[in-house]
C-alpha cells in the first residue's frame, strides 16, 4: 500500500519534527493536538526550522511554502479518515497512548498502519487495544527529528512483515536510517541512554559534582555532543522519568531506580527546556 497521507498525533517537540520530515518526504500530513495553541507552537517550530534551511540555501522559499502547505493542523482527528498511516507522538503515558490508539482504530480506514513514537512502552500492549494488532508498530524517531538519522523500528508480537517493510521504506524516504530492535522495555536506545542520564543525575544528587561539571566531563572526556544533563533537559525531564519508570517496572531490577532528584524536579514542574527550567534555566 502506498502511503500518501499521514496523521501525526501530538504537536510537541517530536510530533512537530515528525510532521516536518513527513511533509518534506512529500506526504500530506494531518497534525493533531488537544488545543489550537499547541498546534500553533508546533507549526511555529516547523516554520523556524524551514526558514533556517532557506537561509542556509538548503531550500528555496517555494519549497518551504510547499512543505508547510502539506501540513494541516487540526484538533479533529476525524480529518485523517482517509490516511494510510498514523504516527502517535503524544505524552509518554500508557493510558494516554491506549486511548489514542482506540480512537485512531475507529477513525482510520481498514488497512491503515498505526505507529507509535513511544520511547519505551511495549508495542504489543498498545497494539492489543486495537482491532488490528498486526498493523501496529513502533517507529521511534530521535530528537531533534530533522537532524538525527536514526529510526528505531519495533515490531509488536503480531506485526506483519509487510507493515515492517512499509515503515522501513518510509523511514528511508524521510532520509532516515532504520534499525530493527525487539519489543523490550526502552528498546535499545533508551535502555542504554537513560540509565546513563539517570546516573548523571545521581552524581548531582549525591554531591559528586555540579551539573556543569558532570556535563563537561562527558563532553570533553567522552566527546558527547551534549552533556547528559543538558540532554535530559532537552529531551524533557518528564519523558526521562517516564522512561526510567518503564525500565524499573519492566525489568524489576533496582539498577533502573529513577533518581529521587529527577522525581523532585518533575513534581516541581521543572521539565527542562520546554518549561524554561530543569538542571539549567532557559529564557
Ligand atoms: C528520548 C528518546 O526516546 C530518544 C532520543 O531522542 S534521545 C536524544 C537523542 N539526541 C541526541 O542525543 C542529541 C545530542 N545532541 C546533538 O547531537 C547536537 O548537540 C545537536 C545536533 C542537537 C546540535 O548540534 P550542535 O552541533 O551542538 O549545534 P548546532 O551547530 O547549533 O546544530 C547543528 C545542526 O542541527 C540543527 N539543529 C540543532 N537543534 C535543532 C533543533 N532542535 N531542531 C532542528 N534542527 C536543529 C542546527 O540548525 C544545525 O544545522 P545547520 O547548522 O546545518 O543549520
Ligand atoms: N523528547 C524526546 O527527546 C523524545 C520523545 N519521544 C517520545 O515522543 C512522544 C512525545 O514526546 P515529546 O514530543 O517530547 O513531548 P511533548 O510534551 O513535547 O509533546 C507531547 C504533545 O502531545 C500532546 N498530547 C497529549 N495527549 C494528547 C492527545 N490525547 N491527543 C493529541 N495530542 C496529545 C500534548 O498536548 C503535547 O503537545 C513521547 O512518547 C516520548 O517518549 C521519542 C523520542 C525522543
Amino acid at each position: 500500500m502506498e502511503i500518501r497521507k499521514v496523521l501525526v498525533i501530538g504537536a510537541g517537540q517530536m510530533g512537530a519534527g515528525i510532521a516536518q520530515v513527513a511533509a518534506q518526504a512529500g506526504l500530506e500530513v494531518v497534525l493533531n493536538d488537544l488545543k489550537p495553541d499547541f498546534l500553533e507552537r508546533g507549526i511555529a517550530t516547523i516554520t523556524k526550522n524551514l526558514s533556517r534551511d532557506v537561509e542556509k540555501g538548503r531550500k528555496t522559499e517555494e519549497e518551504k511554502a510547499a512543505v508547510l502547505s502539506r501540513i494541516k493542523p487540526t484538533t479533529n482527528m476525524g480529518d485523517a479518515h482517509d490516511a494510510q498511516l498514523a504516527i502517535e507522538a503524544a505524552t509518554e503515558n500508557m493510558e494516554i497512548k491506549k486511548n489514542i490508539f482506540r480512537q485512531m482504530d475507529e477513525v482510520l480506514p481498514e488497512g491503515a498502519i498505526l505507529a507509535t513514537n513511544t520511547s519505551s512502552l511495549p508495542i504489543t500492549e498498545i497494539a492489543a487495544v486495537t482491532s488490528r494488532p498486526e498493523l501496529v508498530i513502533g517507529m521511534h524517531f530521535m530528537n531533534p527529528v530533522p537532524v538525527m538519522k536514526l529510526v528505531e523500528i519495533i515490531r509488536g508480537l503480531a506485526t506483519t512483515d509487510e507493515v515492517y517493510k512499509s515503515i522501513e521504506d518510509l523511514s528511508k524516504q524521510m532520509g532516515k536510517v532504520p534499525v530493527e530492535v525487539n519489543d523490550f522495555p526502552g528498546f535499545v536506545s533508551n535502555r542504554v541512554l537513560m540509565p546513563m542520564i539517570n546516573e548523571a543525575i545521581y552524581c548531582v544528587f549525591e554531591g559528586v559534582a555540579t551539573p556543569e561539571a558532570v556535563d563537561e566531563v562527558m563532553k570533553l572526556g567522552m566527546n558527547h555532543p551534549m552533556g547528559p544533563l543538558t540532554l535530559a533537559d532537552f529531551i524533557g525531564l518528564d519523558t526521562c522519568l517516564a522512561i526510567m519508570e518503564v525500565l524499573y517496572e519492566g525489568f524489576g531490577d533496582s539498577k533502573y531506580r529513577p533518581c529521587p532528584l529527577l522525581r523532585k524536579y518533575v513534581k516541581a514542574g521543572w521539565l527542562g527546556k520546554k518549561t524554561g527550567r530543569g538542571f539549567y534555566t532557559y529564557s
